[in-house]
């Protein structure tokens, strides 16, 4: 028998999922407040810090070396520089679900998230708990045509099917998964999974990148559960959105 200890359940060992500042949320462009001081967003990425791929038992994570500047974010909305240390999907059963944001209530069949971390911490773990440790730039994906850069990550997906697998994924560049326009909405926020700590400025990008429904599919064959155990479809691995609390959510864009 599967127990899926789902997203309603994280509060009793998590209180803070009942927090402030939570994630996702539902962004409703009408109501978003056009921010001037808002820069373009700096993201350089060095295809050389890419060091593998991994089924971590709730998404399929591309991890980067962080021990330079090489790969970073800076500008947008946050002050400083911020090291990438991952990127991961969300995605739904069905392409009529699955990303964790959503757009005057659309969901997205997948978001992809590249999680950053403030360089004026010493490291990824000292961040994650801090109130500006971590920025996370989230992008969704739509059904169009096939995304030929996503496809280099789908094909490593047969070796790491089940939980806890990992292999060596190199000179891959994150920025060919970004969209042509830059244009975001930014506001405080928290991880999405748990210890979803309130450390999280979300940089949410509103072009859509494309994947096609076969691609996703795709996705669908990773696996929850680990080798031997009762295969368990990794599908569904997104919160849904979380009360706005009063936060106010700005555009970079008119
Ligand atoms: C020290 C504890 C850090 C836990 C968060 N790690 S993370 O890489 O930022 C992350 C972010 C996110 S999210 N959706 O960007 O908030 C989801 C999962 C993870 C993960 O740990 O796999
Ligand atoms: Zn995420």
């Amino acid at each position: 028998m599967l127990i899926h200890t789902g997203p309603q359940k994280w509060v009793e060992n998590f209180p803070i999922a009942d927090g402030v500042r939570q994630s996702p949320i539902d962004i409703v462009p009408g109501q978003a407040s056009y921010d001037a001081g808002l820069k373009p967003l700096t993201l350089k990425y060095d295809p050389s810090t890419c060091l593998d791929i991994l089924n971590n038992g709730h998404s399929v994570q591309v991890t980067f070396a962080d021990d330079t500047d090489s790969s970073s974010l800076t500008d947008g909305p946050i002050s400083g520089l911020y090291r990438l240390k991952q990127f991961h999907f969300h995605w739904g059963a069905s392409d009529s679900k699955g990303s964790e944001h959503t757009v005057a209530g659309t969901k997205y069949p997948a978001e992809l998230h590249l999680v950053h971390w403030n360089t004026k911490y010493t490291s990824f773990s000292e961040a994650a708990s801090k109130p500006d440790g971590l920025a996370v730039v989230g992008v969704f994906l739509k059904i169009g045509g096939e995304n030929p850069n996503l496809q280099k990550l789908l094909d490593a997906f047969d070796t790491i099917k089940s939980k806890g697998k990992q292999t060596s994924f190199e000179n891959f560049d994150p920025s060919t998964l970004l969209p042509g326009c830059l244009d975001y909405w930014t506001y405080d926020g928290s991880l999405t999974t748990p210890p979803l700590y309130e450390s999280v400025t979300w940089i949410v990008c509103k072009e859509p990148i494309s994947t096609s429904s076969a691609q996703m599919a795709k996705f669908r064959t990773l696996l929850f559960s680990a080798d031997g155990a009762a295969q368990d479809c990794m599908v569904d691995n997104y919160r849904p959105p979380q009360p706005l609390k009063g936060r106010t959510v700005r555009a970079s864009f008119k």
